[in-house]
């Protein structure tokens, strides 16, 4: 295994902390306010991160620019596309320290780390250095007011440098999710990651000049969002791009920030999802998969369904297979035998989750399960756990069935038709995912279609072809990444009109 400057420094009173500075124009530099990471399995601090300050933040637009002018935005495609090939490789060689960052900076269990959120990471430089050489441009012939024709074809330069803002659920997926496309397309990227797991960016940093991408083309920079990194970014006027996930609330407030500059956006935000079941449906794969769908990181995935909607006669025998699923679900340390339930990311977050919890009560919820916080024993009575909780008997008007709580927490209700479970579903301010659960293949294609959402599953959630449109309609974004869809973005595009 390679020595990781992460892993090898210490700090504090004997315990490892592994600092994370701001890797700008190709090295790490020194400098900007301290400030601690924590492990939510434990509590404990587990590394000491960098915050980038104005002068940190010019230095790496410049850089950025430097090297879209230059070397990287310049290089043959063939040549950049092998680069981002070998950041995939990188990443599966280091695996075992990708999969150790991500887990000190979100306690999720080792399992799911391995299998979803590394390999997904490599994946993403894989599929868009693949995807950018065969994607087509646009080629129109015309005719002439003179009577003669003349061709217009399109040509994709680099943007310039785009500002990459990412959350802490899925750090290293969602931050290569935007990454590999942005480098694929010979832009500069300026990266923060979010102040609660900077590890795995870091790392890719380190990835970056090992496989030898130019300087300048990688920065990142560690921070907060107003004030701080985040706002820095969005309202510098040398960042051409803004591609954000995260809150809804969040992404008005770099809207208002990056108009000044108009800014190019591409916002994947929050959600409510709702799942329908239908009678019909495969029900032991319905419950396996919405169970897994509800609660998956501890319910800390911005497609979970936290409204389920049930049709009548099944309905109490869905509700009890749910309860027993989650009953079962076992939280603990990432690395303890049979841990599937990682913690929350934060003990602000479990304070919000949990005042969403005493909330259903106060909203006349039943409460079928969980609600409160599990008992542990160990390093993990320190971690930011909660249970996993199911309700019925909300209205549709709740609090609780409105706001997006992200935590291992849904509401199943009871519908009786077609029409009234899409109306349902459909009721709300956002639009990001839905899941639809039946036998009958021409309900399936008409209730897929139905839903105002940006990705619609049916029987299945979470399925994910990285050449498909994904994000969100309503208040959960605008604009979509994904195959084509990720290259017009981070693109610009010159039509040459030449008459013949
Ligand atoms: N639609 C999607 O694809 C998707 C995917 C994952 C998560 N999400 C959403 O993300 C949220 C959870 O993530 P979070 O809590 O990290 O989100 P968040 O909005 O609090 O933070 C996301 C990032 O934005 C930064 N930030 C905060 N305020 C900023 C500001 N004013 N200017 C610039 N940057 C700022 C943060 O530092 C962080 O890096 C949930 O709402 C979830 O639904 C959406
Ligand atoms: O929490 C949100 C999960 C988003 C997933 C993706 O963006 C993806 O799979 O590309």
């Amino acid at each position: 295994m390679t020595t990781s400057t992460l892993v090898s420094a210490k700090g504090g009173a004997g315990t490892q902390r592994r600092p994370l500075r701001n890797f700008i124009d190709g090295e790490f530099v020194d400098g900007g306010l301290p400030f601690e990471i924590r492990n939510p399995a434990t509590g404990a601090v587990h590394a000491v991160a960098y915050e980038a300050d104005a002068t940190m933040i010019d230095s790496a637009v410049a850089a950025g620019r430097r090297c879209v002018d230059g070397e990287w935005g310049q290089m043959p495609l063939v040549r950049r596309r092998a680069l981002l090939a070998q950041v995939a490789a990188r990443i599966e060689e280091r695996f075992d320290e990708f999969l150790e960052a991500e887990i000190a900076d979100t306690g999720k269990p080792r399992s799911m780390a391995a299998h979803l959120d590394i390999p997904r990471g490599a994946a993403n430089f894989r599929i868009f250095a693949d995807f950018i050489a065969s994607l087509p441009d646009e080629a129109f012939e015309m005719d002439t007011p003179d009577g003669g024709r003349a061709i217009n074809y399109s040509v994709r330069k680099p943007l310039g440098v785009v500002g990459v803002i990412s959350p802490w659920n899925l750090p290293l997926l969602l931050m290569t999710w935007k990454v590999a496309p942005a480098m694929a397309c010979g832009n500069a990227v300026v990266v923060k990651p979010s102040e609660e797991t900077p590890s795995t960016t870091t790392l890719l940093a380190e990835v970056m000049n090992e496989v030898g991408i130019p300087a300048g083309a990688f920065n990142v920079v560690h921070g907060f969002g107003p004030g701080s990194a985040g706002e820095m970014i969005t309202s510098h006027p040398g960042i051409r791009a803004i591609t954000f996930t995260g809150e809804t609330r969040t992404g008005a407030a770099i809207m208002r920030s990056a108009a000044a500059t108009t800014k190019a956006l591409s916002f994947e935000l929050g959600g409510k999802n709702p799942a329908i079941v239908f009678a019909d449906a495969d029900f032991d794969a319905a419950v396996a998969g919405l169970a897994r769908a509800a609660f998956l990181n501890t319910g800390q995935v911005c497609l979970a369904p936290e409204r389920i909607y049930v049709e009548r006669p099944i309905f109490d025998r869905f509700v009890a297979a749910m309860k027993e699923k989650a009953e079962a679900l076992r939280p603990g340390l990432p690395d303890a035998d049979g841990t599937d339930l990682g913690p929350l990311i934060s003990e602000e977050h479990r304070q919000k989750v949990l005042e969403y919890y005493r909330l259903a009560i106060e909203e006349g919820a039943t409460l079928v399960t969980g609600g409160g916080v599990p008992a542990l024993e160990g390093l993990a009575a320190g971690g930011y756990f909660v249970e996993p909780t199911i309700w019925t008997g909300l209205p549709q008007n709740a609090r609780v069935t409105r706001e997006e709580i992200f935590g291992p927490c849904c509401h199943i209700a009871p519908f009786d038709s077609e029409e009234e479970a899409i109306g349902l579903a459909n009721d709300t301010d956002y639009g990001l995912a839905s899941s639809v659960w039946t036998r009958d293949l021409s309900r399936a294609h008409r209730v897929g279609r139905a839903m105002n959402v940006g990705i619609s599953w049916v029987n299945s959630w979470f399925l994910r072809d990285l050449r498909t449109a994904f994000g969100g309609a309503k208040q959960s974004g605008f604009g979509r990444e994904g195959g084509a869809h990720s290259i017009a973005f981070y693109s610009e595009i010159t039509n040459i009109c030449i008459k013949v």
